[in-house]
């Protein structure tokens, strides 16, 4: 039996890497960098499905240039990335990997909450230089935590929030009954906004999101608030968020996403001391990056074979 021709943007884990090449043939990137678009769009020619590790966009013009592609997968749950009414245009079905990268990623953000709220990497690093004292932060027990995106991780991060005594306030587009019974209350962006002593986002990046949180939005802020975002970068206007740290109009933030990513070591944030940044890490766990990749081999697979990808973002041109 012939293989199925795919591409692979960059290296995968192995065991789901094993199970492609069972079935596939495959073109894979391993660097140095990442793929150049020429390269790219010259191995999709003939390419019946493309796994995508590395978020290459996916645009028009890439499809243009993969008349064969039956498939998209790719091993994140983000897509932003992704044109997905140009693949549903072309009846290309796009399968992503939500479920499985929800706690850990939880744990990350919530993570970066606490070592901001109790300078755990400040204390680490003053240990380091030889200077033992005392480092002060602020209580997260009994404060009030708004999440701005309460889906499958914002709701992860509510309930690690509610377990160290946190009140949890959330803003959606629409309301989320199961976490209202679960304590959760619902409030407007606005009132999220003045009434929060801790704020995380974690809104997919959108035509609608895009800069959600600017100078205004930081205004509103209290002058004690910490934020984090674990979404993706663009969701913040960089220079607002820069100017509300240096002016001290909100106490902190942690950042597991920058725009510019990755952000330069001489860019202006890093020269704050009311901000803890990682490199883009919440779902980086040996056990989660596997399971993404198990879950993103298995819709290339189905995708191939024409079977309904377990995931599949564009529903209307998922295989029956
Ligand atoms: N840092 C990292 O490593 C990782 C980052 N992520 C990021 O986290 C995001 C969320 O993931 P996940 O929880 O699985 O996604 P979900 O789709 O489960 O949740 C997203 C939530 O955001 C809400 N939302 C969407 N747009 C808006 C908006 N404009 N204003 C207010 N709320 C909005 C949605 O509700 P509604 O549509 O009703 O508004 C939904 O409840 C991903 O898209 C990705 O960008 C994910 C994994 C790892
Ligand atoms: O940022 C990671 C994702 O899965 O989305």
């Amino acid at each position: 039996m012939s293989k199925y021709k795919v591409v692979l943007t960059g290296t995968t884990w192995p065991e789901a890497y094993e199970k492609l090449l069972e079935q596939c043939e495959v073109k894979v990137w391993e660097g140095p960098g990442p793929l150049p678009r020429d390269q790219l769009l010259d191995w999709l020619a003939d390419a019946e499905g493309l796994f995508n590790v590395g978020h290459v966009k996916v645009d028009e013009e890439l499809l243009d240039a993969a008349p064969n592609l039956r498939v998209i997968a790719q091993s994140s749950v983000g897509y932003d990335n992704i044109d997905v009414e140009a693949c549903t245009r072309k009846g290309v079905p796009f399968g992503n990997t939500p479920g499985v990268l929800v706690e850990a990623t939880a744990d990350l953000t919530f993570g970066l909450l606490l070592s901001a709220a109790r300078r755990i990497h400040e204390g680490w690093e003053l240990v380091k230089a030889g200077q033992w004292r005392t480092v002060y932060g602020t209580d997260l027990y009994g404060k009030t935590l708004g999440v701005v995106g309460l889906g499958d991780i914002g709701s992860a991060v509510a309930r690690r929030a509610k377990a160290c005594g946190m009140n949890i306030i959330y803003h959606n587009r629409t309301r989320r009954p199961n976490d209202e019974q679960e304590g959760a209350t619902y409030v407007s962006f606005d009132e999220l906004l003045t009434t929060s002593d801790c704020i995380v986002c974690l809104v997919p990046l959108s035509n609608h999101s895009r800069g959600m949180f600017s100078k205004e939005q930081f205004n509103k802020m209290k002058p004690t608030a910490y934020f984090v975002n674990a979404s993706r970068g663009p969701v913040v206007d960089t220079q607002a968020l820069y100017d509300a740290l240096q002016q001290n109009k909100i106490a902190y933030a942690a950042l597991d996403v920058t725009d510019p990513e990755p952000i330069p070591a001489d860019h202006p944030l890093l020269s704050l001391s009311n901000i803890l940044i990682t490199p883009h890490i919440g779902s980086a766990t040996y056990e989660t990056r596997n399971s993404m990749a198990n879950l993103a081999a298995e819709n290339l697979l189905a995708g191939l074979s024409g079977k309904p990808l377990p995931t599949c973002v564009n529903q209307s041109v998922n295989y029956k």
